[in-house]
């Protein structure tokens, strides 16, 4: 369904999938390539790497958000790959979460269309099959850091100028049950009331300590470490490992499930209030400045 709808959506923005998407790499690597995520088969058998590349900062604009669906759904669907290391392209920044410019001065229909899909990916990375390890290359607010908390495991570079975390409340907007829910799955619920509340962004360090991140390592072994910790993880069958994970996470996913269609109807009332449209300007227009 969400593919055969991202496939229709990609037709209409001029993005061809298929053939045309795929190409040979020097040493004969299968490589998928659409404009904004890049697949690549890695030296670990059985394990794919995905690259955003969205650039300038990777946010998750639409276009991005169905391709890479596509792509898990693909890696999913062929059965030569059981792991996915998650990764940026963008020298800095993992992602710097939902795309603002979605979310602003837009028309109802389009933010049911683009909320729709922020579920979709949410759902596509919580429950996949595939063990997905997070190689956090950059930093990664808000929607970045829903991905990489939505893994099973994530690698963290240790550069200080990498912050981690769900900022939502200084940008005036209420993070969705289901984000909080995944990051009390994740540091417990007093830490994430204070990281909630206080909109807290934390360097490499205080993640780790917190249990937002598994490990920190130097910058230039972040993938690396991925790839090694994946095979620890692939060393389990994948049927019981697959069991023991959707028995872990099914009742937080079925409850967005569940609520899909109200969450979508909350979002379009809350994101098209004149309020929180001021402060979504205000906020990208602030980015804009610190430039000057
Ligand atoms: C009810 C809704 C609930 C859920 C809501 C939201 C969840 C979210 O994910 S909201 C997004 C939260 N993200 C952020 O707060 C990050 C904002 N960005 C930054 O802090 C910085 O851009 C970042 C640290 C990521 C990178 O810094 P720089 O390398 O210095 O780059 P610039 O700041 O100059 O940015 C370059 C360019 O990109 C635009 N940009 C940045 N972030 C976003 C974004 N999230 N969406 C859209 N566009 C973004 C920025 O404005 C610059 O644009 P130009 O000025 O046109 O070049």
């Amino acid at each position: 369904m969400a593919l055969a709808a991202g496939r229709a959506m990609l037709m209409r923005s001029g993005v061809r999938l298929g053939t045309q998407a795929a190409a040979r790499g020097g040493n004969g690597a299968r490589r998928f390539m659409n404009h904004r995520v890049v697949v690549e088969p890695n030296t670990v058998p059985g394990v794919a790497v995905i690259k955003f590349k969205n650039p300038p900062v990777n946010s998750l604009t639409l276009e991005f958000l169905t391709e890479f669906v596509i792509c898990l759904e693909k890696l999913e669907n062929d059965k030569t790959f059981r792991g996915v290391v998650l990764t940026s392209d963008c020298p800095g920044i993992f992602s710097a979460g939902l795309d603002l410019r979605e979310m602003c001065g837009k028309n109802p229909a389009h933010y049911a269309e683009y909320w729709r899909a922020v579920q979709e990916m949410w759902l596509k990375v919580y429950l996949s099959n595939l063990v997905l390890v997070a190689a956090i290359n950059g930093t990664s607010p808000a929607g970045g850091c829903l991905i990489a908390l939505s893994c099973d495991y994530r690698v963290l570079a240790d550069n200080p100028r990498y912050r981690m975390g769900l900022n939502e409340t200084l940008l005036g907007l209420v993070v969705p049950f289901w984000f909080k829910d995944t990051l009390v799955n994740t540091i417990g619920h007093r830490a994430s009331e204070r990281a909630l509340q206080l909109g807290l962004l934390f360097p490499p360090a205080e993640a780790l300590q917190l249990g937002m991140v598994d490990q920190v390592v130097p910058e230039d072994q972040v993938q690396s470490t991925a790839l090694s910790v994946m095979t620890q993880w692939l060393a389990i069958p994948d049927h019981v490992r697959q069991l023991t994970k959707n028995m872990i996470r099914k009742a937080t996913a079925d409850h967005l499930i569940k609520h899909q269609e109200a969450d979508i109807q909350n979002f379009i009332n809350f994101i098209s209030r004149d309020s929180i449209q001021k402060s979504l300007q205000v906020y990208l227009e602030n980015l804009k400045q610190k430039k000057h």
